[in-house]
């Protein structure tokens, strides 16, 4: 009975409380079908989607329940399937699975590496890859007649952020700490998506029995499950595990205090803190994954829909370059700095618009732990269609997403064109969802929002800027012909070709 109640939380009255699209099997429910763009705008800022066996879960875009999770953190916690994802990838000591008061404790030493004056330090190392990719691309244009190639650039924008980031986050080296550093970022491509995303039928069943039993336990036996999603996982426990030990001897656990190089996220992170020595560095160094793996996907893709979408745009693109290369005439390299990017208001616009129709992270997910009473700023309609509701009672265990793809694209906020990409909506001062305020950046939810806001939203923004100046102004960048691309909503939102999944072909030309 105690299985069967927690399977079916027969407390929880959700689908009773508001709508949602109907589900053809009380099996599986209709979470696979929820897809980018949403077509569930007919519901409103709240409704129900279904899960394994009936499960319900809230889908939120209403700003003031959005901002109610945002602020009440403590109320919430992440679903344990996630919990131990993020273990399993990040390591058992990764901030994102502290406690409140850790949390906080960890968030305060790593805040000042991610303020403005420290991210000036990690131009340099952006600038470098950047630079290096577009030499091996124009040089492999050159060799062609005419100068263009065609390339899928997914997995090679993953590999030059990837890179941006561990210079940033570990100081500029000369070669990798040692070959389980290139075992470990070799498994980095996308490992949010291969771990969250796409899962079978039969393995979202088995996930949903095992962690409502006794999600500790169960989860750790769901590693061993001969599938090729556990198996990614399993091996990259094993290396964040090694590469970690590793860290630890290059921030100077072992004695080497002056490893470090400055202008790196380790370094500023260890003149930050005032725990002892040692405790310190060890905290320190199991922040490491975490900070490569969230900052890898989510910036990976979110460049390279921003190429896809200049690919598109041809007139834009050219726009665009010419704000750049105006910038820079006769100041070579000042157009790299953070005051210079800033005031380049197309770039801008586009990077904008490229986060609001692609956020990197598209929900949210979290299990709230108390009845909550959550306000809506716009009425929504219950569940047998009687009554408007301007509020929703949560019971406690109850599932919630917040859905920040959906909010990004609501027509209320951003106008009938939302699903357009259309960086016109930035220019001229325009900010579109000023009145609402949410997020850190232009009122996009892409960020999230409130304590647990992204702590990198800002180096994502510069590391986007740099990357995007450095492709522009070197090369051109077309969709070739017969091309088709399309997003595929996982953990982020990737592009996926008829043929082959993260993929983005595109033909790249020298500039005339
Ligand atoms: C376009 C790029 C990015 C997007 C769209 C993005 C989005 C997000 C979102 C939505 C969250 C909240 C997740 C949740 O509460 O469940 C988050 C959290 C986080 N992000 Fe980002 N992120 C990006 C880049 C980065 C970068 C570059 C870093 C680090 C270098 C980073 C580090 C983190 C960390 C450590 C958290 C956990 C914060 C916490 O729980 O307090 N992110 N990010």
């Amino acid at each position: 009975l105690r299985v069967w109640k927690k399977l079916n939380r027969i407390d929880s009255n959700l689908s009773q409380l508001v709508r949602g699209p109907g589900s053809h099997s009380w099996i599986f429910g209709n979470i696979m079908d929820h897809k980018v763009p949403l077509e569930y705008e007919g519901y409103g800022g709240a409704y129900t989607i279904t899960g394994c066996l009936g499960e319900k879960r809230l889908m939120i875009t209403d700003p003031a329940a959005m901002k109610y999770i945002y602020q009440h953190f403590e109320q919430f916690e992440r679903p344990p399937f996630e919990k131990f994802g993020e273990s399993a990838v990040g390591g058992p000591e990764n901030y994102n699975i502290f406690t409140a008061r850790d949390f906080q404790r960890i968030k305060n030493l790593m805040n000042p590496a991610f303020k403005p004056a420290a991210l000036r330090g990690y131009v340099p190392h952006f600038r470098t890859v950047v630079e290096k990719l577009m030499q091996k691309w124009e040089d492999l244009c050159t060799q062609q007649y005419p100068d263009r190639v065609q390339i899928d650039i997914h997995k090679i924008i993953h590999e030059a952020t990837l890179e941006a980031a561990k210079r940033a986050v570990l100081g500029d080296r000369s070669a990798p700490i040692s070959d389980m550093e290139v075992a470990f970022s070799k498994n980095c491509y996308n490992i949010l998506s291969k771990m969250t995303g796409k899962p079978t039928k039969g393995a979202l069943l088995i996930e949903r029995i095992l962690s409502s039993i006794s999600p500790q336990f169960f989860l750790r036996v769901l590693l061993y499950m001969p599938n090729e999603r556990m198996r990614i996982l399993r091996r990259h426990k094993f290396l964040t595990r090694s590469f970690v030990y590793e860290t630890r001897g290059v921030i100077g656990i072992e004695g080497h205090l002056e490893k470090l190089t400055q202008d790196c996220i380790l370094d500023v992170m260890k003149h930050t803190g005032d725990e002892t020595q040692h405790d310190l560095l060890e905290i320190i160094a199991w922040q490491v994954p975490i900070l490569l793996i969230a900052g890898q996907d989510t910036v990976g893709n979110s460049i390279t829909w921003a190429l896809y979408e200049f690919a598109k745009n041809p007139e834009w693109q050219e726009q665009v370059r010419n704000e750049i290369i105006q910038a820079q005439a006769g100041k070579s390299g000042e157009v790299f700095q953070p005051a210079v990017l800033d005031q380049l208001q197309y770039l801008n616009a586009h990077i904008k618009e490229a986060l609001r129709l692609y956020p990197g992270a598209p929900t949210i997910d979290r299990v709230a732990l108390d009845d909550i009473i959550l306000p809506l700023d716009t009425p929504v309609q219950s569940g047998d269609g009687t009554k408007s509701m301007s509020q929703i009672p949560i019971k406690r265990g109850d599932r919630i997403m917040v859905d920040l793809a959906a909010y990004n694209r609501r027509h209320s906020i951003w106008g009938d064109d939302a699903d357009t990409f259309k960086p016109s909506r930035w220019l001229n001062g325009s900010d579109p969802g000023k009145s609402i305020g949410i997020g850190p950046y232009a009122n996009l939810a892409t960020f999230s929002g409130g304590p647990q806001i992204c702590i990198g939203w800002r180096f994502a923004i510069l590391q986007m800027q740099v990357f995007l100046t450095g492709c522009l102004s070197k090369l051109q960048f077309r969709i070739p012909k017969g091309v088709e691309i399309r997003p595929v909503k996982s953990f982020t939102i990737y592009p996926a070709t008829q043929e082959k999944e993260e993929s983005l072909p595109l033909e790249i030309a020298l500039l005339n």
